[in-house]
């Protein structure tokens, strides 16, 4: 085991299970050293205690109280309720690890008012199999161990890249929110295949394996993008035929500007969060 030490997940939703999954599928923790609580959902604790063995509670201060690393996993409209609510119990003894999208870490240490040690994160849903891309970033009073443990939890789940706070709402539009522009697309190419006579199952399988060749081709090459795409193109081809048409219709501009919006919308969450104060 990496780490004898309690882990916390206050917020037992995707992202919790899917990090407490990899930890313990990597004997990162013991599943005993796990407890996760939420806000209502009984019935979802139940199912992650008999899933993964770990402890569950409803009692958020409890948990919080037996933990030496917090993980904060709610939305962000809840982390202000949260973080009031186990502020008493917080000391500087305890990390504190946010996967929450947009919150600066400034707002968790200030709010618990003891110069809380704070590692802000953004994994994404990949982390379910165990391939998230995951950043993280320093808070203010958290120490070079602190950020060494929390690459080390993480990478049970992925890849994991240091970088200073202020990239983690550009980290957060493309790597956080990344894995929902892919099936928004092979949503489409499902549909383009059923409609032209591929059953589900057929459209399904083909799909998968052009993205999995896809991704690996991406970490087998120093080629950039343009050229791993012009090499597909064969000249008046099929892909050409329907490159144009996405260029007509400005498909690569709205799917860059779908990611500027995506970070202005965890710029947006943060300001809310800080002016709040
Ligand atoms: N989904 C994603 O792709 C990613 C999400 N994130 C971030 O992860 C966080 C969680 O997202 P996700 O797992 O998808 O959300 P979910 O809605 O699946 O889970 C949120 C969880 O938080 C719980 N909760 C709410 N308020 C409190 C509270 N005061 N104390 C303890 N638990 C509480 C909820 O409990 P209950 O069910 O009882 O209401 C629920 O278990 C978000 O902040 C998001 O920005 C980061 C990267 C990627
Ligand atoms: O959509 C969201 O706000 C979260 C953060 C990144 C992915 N999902």
């Amino acid at each position: 085991m990496l780490t004898n030490k309690t882990i916390t997940f206050l917020g037992a939703g995707a992202m919790a299970e899917a990090i407490i999954g990899g930890l313990i599928r990597n004997q990162i923790v013991d599943p005993h050293n796990i407890i996760a609580t939420n806000l209502s959902d009984t019935t979802k604790l139940e199912k992650l205690k008999m899933r993964y063995n770990i402890q569950t509670t409803t009692s958020r201060t409890w948990a919080v109280e037996q933990a030496e690393i917090i993980v904060l996993a709610m939305k962000p409209k809840n982390i202000e309720e949260a973080v009031r609510e186990i502020k008493e119990k917080v000391n500087n003894d305890k990390l504190i690890i946010s996967v929450i999208a947009g919150i600066p870490s400034s707002y968790i240490e200030d709010l618990s008012g003891s110069k809380s040690r704070v590692v802000r994160t953004m994994p994404n849903t990949s982390a379910k199999v165990g391939a998230s891309a995951t950043a993280i970033c320093a808070g203010r009073y958290s120490t070079g161990d602190d950020l060494e443990t929390v690459s080390l939890l993480f990478s049970a789940v992925g890849t994991v890249t240091v970088v200073p706070e202020e990239k983690m709402d550009a980290v957060t539009g493309v790597a956080g929110s990344g894995p929902a522009y892919f099936y928004y697309l092979i949503e489409a190419m499902e549909k383009a295949a059923v409609e032209s006579g591929l059953t589900s199952e057929e459209a399904t399988a083909l799909i998968t394996q052009t993205v999995v060749g896809v991704g690996k081709r991406l970490q087998d090459t120093s080629k950039s993008s343009r050229e791993l795409y012009e090499e597909v193109m064969s000249p008046n081809g099929t892909t050409e035929a329907g490159i144009t048409l996405l260029s007509e219709r400005n498909g690569q501009d709205a799917m860059h500007d779908a990611i500027l919006k995506a970070i202005a919308r965890s710029k947006e969450l943060g300001s809310v969060f800080t002016e709040s104060k």
